[in-house]
C-alpha cells in the first residue's frame, strides 16, 4: 500500500491550528443563501463528515473552501492560509475529489495521474513515484495502463480519488464521494477513505448517506439551511439528541397522531416515516407512557437520521 507523506511535503500545521477554518461565511445566489453565518473548524487528522439533505449547502462549502466560490462575508482559512488572496497556495496543498467524474476518458488511468502530477506541480523526478503510490492506495496498479473509458464505475471513482491524491495533499475535500454507487462499490470506496484517515490526511466528506458518516467520519456536523446545526462525534450527537434506543410503532395515522400526541405530552421526541412513528429516547420511557404507547413493533439502536429529523425535522436521506 502506498504511503501519502511525500518527502518533500511541506510541515503539517501545529496541532493548535485547524486544518480548516470558518468564520460566519455567507454565499448567496441571488434570493437564495446557501451558505448561511457558517463557522466551522476542522482539526488537523480528523476526518469530519458535513451531513445534510440535497440543498443544505455542502457542495457550496466545498466550492468556498477550493476558492471555485467567494463568500459574500466571512473568513476562510484553509491550512493557514486565508483565502480568497492565498488560494493558489491553498490549492496547491489540498486534494479536491469532485462530486461530478470529470475524467479524461481517453487517457489512461497512469496519464491522469500523470497529467494531474503535472498540474500540481509534482518535481518531474517524483512524478513516477506519486503515480505509483496514488494508484496504489486506490487499488489500481494493475490498471495503470488501461483507458479511463473501459473502467466500470467504482474504478472511476477510485482514480478520481487518486487523481486528487497524487500531490500527497495534507487536506482531502471529498465531495459526496460515493453518490449514486452501488452498495458494493460504496463500501470499496468507504476502504479507501478509512486509509486516507490512517495515513493521518485531514478529510472533510460531504455526504448525504448517514451510513456513511457514521462509519467514515470522526466527527459529524450536521448541517442543514446553510448551517451547522450540531457538532460531534456520531456517538455524541447520537446519545445527545436520540438516545440509545428507539421504539417503532406501526398503524392507520389517527393511531399515530395519537402516539406522536402521548409521547410529546411525556417529552419524548418522535419522527414520523410514512406508516409509523419513532418514538426516540425510548430507553427513558416512565412505565406509565410505555403503557399507553402499547407494545412497539420495532426496537432499534437510535442513529444519525434520527438526530438529524430531531433536530431539524427534515429528512437526511
Ligand atoms: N450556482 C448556483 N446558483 C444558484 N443557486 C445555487 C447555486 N449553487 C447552489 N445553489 C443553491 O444553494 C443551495 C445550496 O446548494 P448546495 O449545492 O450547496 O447544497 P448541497 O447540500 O451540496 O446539496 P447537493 O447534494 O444537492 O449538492 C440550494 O438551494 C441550491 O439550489
Amino acid at each position: 500500500m502506498g504511503t501519502l507523506r511525500a518527502p518533500l511535503a511541506p510541515d503539517p500545521p501545529t496541532d493548535s491550528a485547524p486544518a480548516i477554518r470558518i468564520v460566519g461565511a455567507v454565499k448567496r445566489y441571488g434570493d437564495v443563501t446557501a451558505v448561511d453565518h457558517l463557522d466551522l473548524d476542522v482539526p488537523t487528522g480528523i476526518c469530519l463528515g458535513l451531513l445534510g439533505p440535497n440543498g443544505a449547502g455542502k457542495s457550496t462549502t466545498m466550492r468556498l473552501l477550493t476558492a471555485q466560490s467567494r463568500a459574500d462575508e466571512g473568513e476562510i482559512t484553509v491550512l493557514g492560509l486565508s483565502l480568497p488572496k492565498m488560494s493558489k497556495q491553498a490549492r496547491a496543498l489540498m486534494g479536491v475529489v469532485p462530486q461530478m467524474d470529470n475524467l479524461d476518458e481517453e487517457l489512461t488511468v497512469r496519464e491522469n495521474l500523470e497529467v494531474f502530477a503535472h498540474l500540481y506541480r509534482v518535481p518531474k523526478a517524483e512524478r513516477r513515484a506519486a503515480v505509483r503510490r496514488a494508484v496504489a492506495l486506490a487499488q489500481l496498479t494493475d490498471r495503470l495502463d488501461t483507458k479511463t473509458v473501459k473502467l466500470s464505475g467504482g474504478m472511476r471513482r477510485r482514480l478520481l480519488i487518486a487523481r486528487g491524491l497524487v500531490h500527497t495533499p495534507r487536506l482531502v475535500l471529498l465531495d459526496e464521494p460515493t453518490v449514486g454507487l452501488d452498495p458494493q462499490v460504496r463500501q470499496e470506496l468507504w476502504a479507501l477513505v478509512a486509509r486516507l484517515r490512517d495515513e493521518g490526511v485531514t478529510t472533510l466528506m460531504s455526504t448525504h448517506y448517514i451510513e456513511e458518516a457514521e462509519r467514515l467520519a470522526d466527527e459529524c456536523a450536521l448541517m442543514s439551511h446553510g448551517r451547522v446545526v450540531a457538532r460531534g462525534t456520531p456517538e455524541k450527537l447520537i446519545a445527545e439528541h436520540a438516545g440509545a434506543e428507539v421504539h417503532e410503532h406501526y398503524g392507520p395515522p389517527e393511531r399515530l397522531a395519537g402516539l406522536e400526541e402521548i409521547a410529546h405530552e411525556a417529552g419524548f421526541p418522535t419522527r414520523r416515516t410514512g406508516p409509523s412513528v419513532s418514538v426516540l429516547q425510548a430507553e427513558r420511557l416512565p412505565a406509565a407512557v410505555s403503557d399507553r404507547l402499547g407494545a412497539p413493533s420495532i426496537k432499534r439502536p437510535a442513529n444519525l437520521e434520527d438526530v438529524f429529523v430531531v433536530l431539524t425535522g427534515e429528512s437526511v436521506e
